[in-house]
């Protein structure tokens, strides 16, 4: 590639890159090889866009009928409805066809009847409007009009129905099957399957496989068709599993080309149910259901999906008026009662549908229960009405043009229906990743990544990354040194940092430990010897050592001049609590109420208990504070030393390895002694705190204790020396 053949931005990178590499063969290579894989992936794209338009464009000629298409292929569609005029001798003069527009006119001869006057007859007239109106014998425009489109959905993935409705002889069988005295007076049956074998034989690399089953629905019984002479053929039941049918025992039989499918449709034809009837030699006498199982593979190679799609072709029995049927009591009267009877069902449903009711009669009998999907559900429909344009048949030819305007309005949810295939789907997938990876390396490739790797890390690689995290904590690397290359990378990134977070954790637990900043163990409390406290923690009434009094943060109440000779510790209390003569008496005789008030009654009991937990909970935090006052200035003096032998091992540049791991590691003791001495400067702080208000507490308690005490001591006292002078009185 030259630089000639280049675009304009190219020539620049190919002109920077001429400039820039001077001689540089190797440099210049590459970026000929990434213009070149450039233009190349440029032409690509923007000729998978047009392919892209193309058949988007293809699809929505093909789907005249979408109305609205939705994602993965599926499509809301409204019914389609054409009416197929069979040729008369005697037409109508009531009937009135608008091909172009598709339209046709009815006029109906009605009465009105004026109070008491004569009865006048006036015309009123009836408008259909349908998807299409073919007043013509060929039949091969009926397929093209009404069932092409069907079929060509149905090779595409779509389910697809065709049915055809009408009363007796109005040319039902001759649409769908066709007539058999020439070629092509070939119906929409044949035609279908020539269609669809036409493709198969087109596309083998499609893989079409094709299934077919044949069944009639006579007087509310289900009949397969293309049972076999000897084998039962009775009777057939629907099943319906998770709001799919299905019917066991009906007949599925592949077929692999028109010949062998055509052979067999008729041999079940053989087997139909016909009647003669006046209207009709070879009148059917029960609706029929042909449907063909289609599976095809599209796509290429591995990216190849299965869809699986149904052909219904369904012909109906026709309806006829009871009154017209010669054979009053034969069995013709009671077909037609039967055929007239689940027509009318048919009716009702799609009545019911049309008006969007909640409940809607599919399971009432055994026509509209098979043609469930085909009128509400996964699948495009089309009605072909046939009529017979004699006036005769005016009433019918109005019911049946009723009933399509009706179907008309219905509207399916038609989906591709893809086939689940574990092997295709892995396949894909496997496909899929290469195909991601190939496309991670082009971008690399153009962005200058050449040397990018998605692969998984190797522990070489994870040994790598860990160091280099590491520097990186250390401070001694930049955050630029830790590579970012992919996604796989980034994950270990993570779980490497979370390795190291919880290394440095456990480090910091455990020089916590050495600092002793896990509480210590409860000590048990001193036993009580009975005496009192010693003179040093606690306090009494006596005489106590000066240096033992607690601090007097409140204004002391006022002593008595008696108080003060003796030397009592007094704590703060309100003047009002102590009672009068109580400082006349005797310090011992006080002592010894004192302790008599602790130890031997209630309240003294409860208040000295209280006062004992208070005062041991006391000195414990008084040693752990202690502790901790020891423990910083332990980390103080080693934060000062490693603060001291970095600065002076900072000048020296590392000259191996080792020392650089030594400097690390002093780095990092640094960093957690550091870390604890601020840690226990709050918890010293913290502690003092809780000291100061435990002192405050046992000072309270203490004050309450003597406060009962006094109150106690006067009442006793007063009542002892009632009890002494009384003793007195009485010797005397
Ligand atoms: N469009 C048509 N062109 C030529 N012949 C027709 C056409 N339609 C019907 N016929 C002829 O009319 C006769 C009756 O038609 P056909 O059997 O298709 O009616 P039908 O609706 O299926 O009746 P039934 O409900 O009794 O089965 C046949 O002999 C058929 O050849």
């Amino acid at each position: 590639m030259s630089a000639d053949s280049c675009e304009t931005g190219d020539r620049e990178i190919w002109k920077n890159a001429e400039d820039s590499s001077s001689g540089r063969g190797g440099r210049k290579h590459e970026i000929a090889r990434t213009l070149e894989i450039r233009s190349f992936f440029t032409a690509l794209s923007s000729w998978f866009t047009l392919y892209i338009t193309q058949s988007v464009q293809r699809q929505k000629d093909q789907s005249s009928c979408f109305i609205r298409e939705m994602p993965y292929g599926e499509c809301e569609c409204r019914m389609k409805v054409h009416l197929r005029m069979r040729p008369s001798s005697k037409p109508s003069s009531a009937l009135h066809f608008d091909e172009a527009k598709a339209m046709v006119r009815i006029d109906v001869q009605k009465k009105q009847s004026n109070s008491g006057g004569p009865t006048k007859l006036y015309t009123d007239q009836i408008v259909f409007s349908l998807d299409s109106v073919i007043r013509t014998t060929d039949q091969e425009t009926v397929f093209d009009l009404c069932a092409k489109e069907i079929v060509d959905d149905v090779l595409r993935g779509y389910n697809g129905t065709i049915m055809t409705y009408g009363h007796v002889g109005s040319g039902k069988t001759f649409t769908m099957t066709g007539g058999n005295k020439e070629y092509a007076h070939r119906g929409i049956i044949p035609r279908a399957v020539h269609r669809l074998f036409q493709e198969k034989e087109e596309k083998p690399e499609a893989g079409i496989t094709v299934q077919m089953s044949y069944l009639e629905v006579y007087n509310e019984g289900i009949y397969d068709l293309l049972q076999r002479k000897g084998e039962p053929g009775g009777c057939l039941m629907i099943l319906e599993d998770n709001g799919l049918l299905e019917i066991p025992g009906l007949a599925k039989i592949p077929v692999e080309n028109e010949a062998e499918t055509l052979k067999l449709y008729f041999e079940g034809e053989k087997l139909r149910s016909y009647s003669n009837h006046t209207l009709n030699q070879m009148s059917s006498r029960s609706h029929c259901v042909l449907t063909f199982y289609i599976e095809r593979q599209t796509g290429i190679r591995t990216f190849q999906d299965v869809t699986v799609a149904k052909l219904n072709l369904v012909d109906l029995a026709g309806n006829e008026r009871l009154k017209n049927i010669a054979d009053y009591r034969g069995h013709l009267r009671r077909e037609a009662m039967g055929i007239n009877k689940s027509l009318s069902f048919l009716l009702q449903t799609v009545y019911a549908l049309r008006l969007g009711q909640d409940y809607i009669p599919f399971r009432h009998s055994r026509l509209t229960t098979l043609l469930k999907e085909s009128l509400g559900g996964n699948c495009k429909t089309v009605l072909v009405v046939c009529a017979w344009p004699e006036d005769y048949f005016l009433d019918e030819t109005i019911g049946a043009l009723r009933f399509a305007q009706w179907v008309k309005c219905l509207k399916t949810t038609a989906v591709i229906n893809k086939k689940l295939d574990f092997a295709s789907t892995k396949r894909r997938y496997v496909r899929e990743i290469s195909d991601l990876r190939q496309e991670l390396a082009l971008k690399d490739a153009l962005s200058g990544r050449m040397g990018a790797s998605y692969n998984e890390l190797t522990e070489e690689a994870k040994t790598q990354l860990r160091n280099k995290i590491e520097a990186f904590i250390t401070d001694e690397k930049e955050l630029d040194q830790i590579p970012i290359e992919n996604f796989r990378q980034v994950k270990e990134l993570f779980c490497l940092f979370k390795e190291a977070h919880v290394s440095i954790h456990a480090q910091l637990e455990k020089v916590l430990a050495e600092y002793r900043l896990i509480p210590p163990p409860e000590e048990p409390p001193p036993e009580d010897n009975g005496v009192g406290e010693l003179a040093c923690e606690g306090f009494h009434v006596g005489i106590a050592p000066l240096d033992a009094r607690p601090e007097r943060h409140a204004k002391p109440g006022p002593l008595s001049p008696e108080a003060k000779s003796c030397g009592v510790s007094m704590l703060t209390y309100k003047e009002k609590d102590v009672p009068e003569g109580v400082w006349e008496c005797e310090s011992d005789i006080r002592n010894d109420a004192f302790l008599e008030f602790k130890h031997a009654t209630q309240e003294g009991q409860e208040q000295e208990t209280v006062l004992k937990n208070k005062e041991e909970e006391l000195r414990t935090k008084r040693r752990y504070a202690r502790d901790i006052s020891a423990s910083l200035n332990k980390a103080k003096q080693e934060v000062e030393e490693l603060k001291k032998l970095i600065e002076e091992k900072g000048v020296i540049k590392p000259s191996n390895c080792a020392e650089l791991e030594k400097r690390a590691a002093l780095m990092t003791r640094f960093r957690f002694v550091k870390a604890v001495y601020h840690k226990v400067h709050k918890e010293l702080k913290i502690a003092k705190q809780n000291l100061e208000a435990l002192q405050q507490e046992v000072r309270d308690q203490k004050e309450k204790l003597l406060v009962s005490f006094y109150s106690w001591f006067d009442n006793v006292a007063k009542y002892r020396g009632e009890e002494t002078e009384q003793f007195m009185a009485s010797m005397a």
